[in-house]
């Protein structure tokens, strides 16, 4: 399977502080990660860089074949699906909810006067049934409930057909109806056929969809463990991560964890 994902001995370095430390990674097209680790573990950080947002203080990056170093980054862009609250506060509370979508295909948040083609629309459109939001297409954004504004994000994020999907915490703060809903949503989707590699930043393993195949567990901007679920999602490797002894249980895909007793 192609490498669409490609991070070689990368740090970022902000304030002095190393944040990520010489981080080796390697996503391939057939597979779904999820990132975990604790706060400030450089999650995002990891997650900017793959995104071709932010560039590492040291180390060489390869995303979708390109060195993101070298490649124009308007070209590449458009290919990587990125959702995340820094993106989704930028989105105007005013905007209606299939312009949020809508407008992904040209880079921008906050629709102008841009003339959009039909298929285009027609596009927006198809996404937005596929996220059940079909019905919420001319609300405005900022109208929505916290579940109807994560899958928005998650709808923009593939309107342009990525090859390459990264979400950020797509189910913080959601309620556990909501929060069930996006992940069978989201387990649905990894499993498509034609479905991009996806990355999920989360904190929690109970917010791991099924269909998701490797886990990459971060700690003070260190790789603690990579690899498949079954092999990373262990309770002494996430205990070792998470600084606390944990037990661990998979049942039907799902996983959960708690202190150990
Ligand atoms: N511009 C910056 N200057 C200094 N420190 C920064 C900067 N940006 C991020 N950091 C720090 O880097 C660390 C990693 O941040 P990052 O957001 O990547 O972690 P995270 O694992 O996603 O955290 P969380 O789970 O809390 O969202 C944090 O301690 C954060 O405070």
């Amino acid at each position: 399977m192609p490498t669409v994902l490609q991070l070689t001995d990368v740090s970022v370095v902000r304030n002095g502080s190393r944040i990520v430390d010489d981080v080796s990674w390697t996503v391939d097209s057939d597979e779904r990660w999820v990132v975990l680790g604790p706060n400030g573990a450089g999650k995002t950080t990891v997650l900017q860089v793959a995104a071709a947002q932010t560039h590492p203080s040291s180390g060489g990056v390869e995303v979708l074949g390109e060195d993101v170093g070298s490649v124009d980054l308007f070209d590449l862009r458009p290919r990587i699906g990125f959702a995340s609250t820094t993106i989704a506060r930028r989105i105007p509370p005013t905007e209606k909810v299939i312009d949020v979508v809508l407008t992904a295909a040209y880079s921008v948040t906050g629709r102008w006067n841009e003339e959009y083609e039909n298929v285009d629309v027609r596009r927006a459109q198809r996404v937005l049934d596929e996220w059940k939001l079909g019905h919420l297409a001319d609300r405005t954004f900022g109208g929505l409930s916290d579940g109807e504004q994560k899958r928005v994000q998650i709808a923009r994020a593939v309107m342009t057909d990525p090859e390459l999907l990264l979400l950020d915490e797509p189910a913080a703060s959601l309620d556990l109806g909501a929060r069930e809903e996006l992940l069978q949503m989201l387990g649905g989707y990894a499993s498509s056929e034609g479905a991009p590699a996806i990355v999920m930043v989360t904190h929690h393993v109970e917010e791991i969809p099924r269909g998701f195949t490797h886990a990459l567990l971060l700690s003070h901007g260190k790789v603690q463990a990579a690899g498949p679920l079954a092999e990373v999602l262990t309770a002494e490797i996430l205990g070792e991560t998470f600084g606390l002894s944990l037990t661990v249980t998979e049942t039907d895909g799902r996983f959960a964890a708690r202190a150990a007793s």
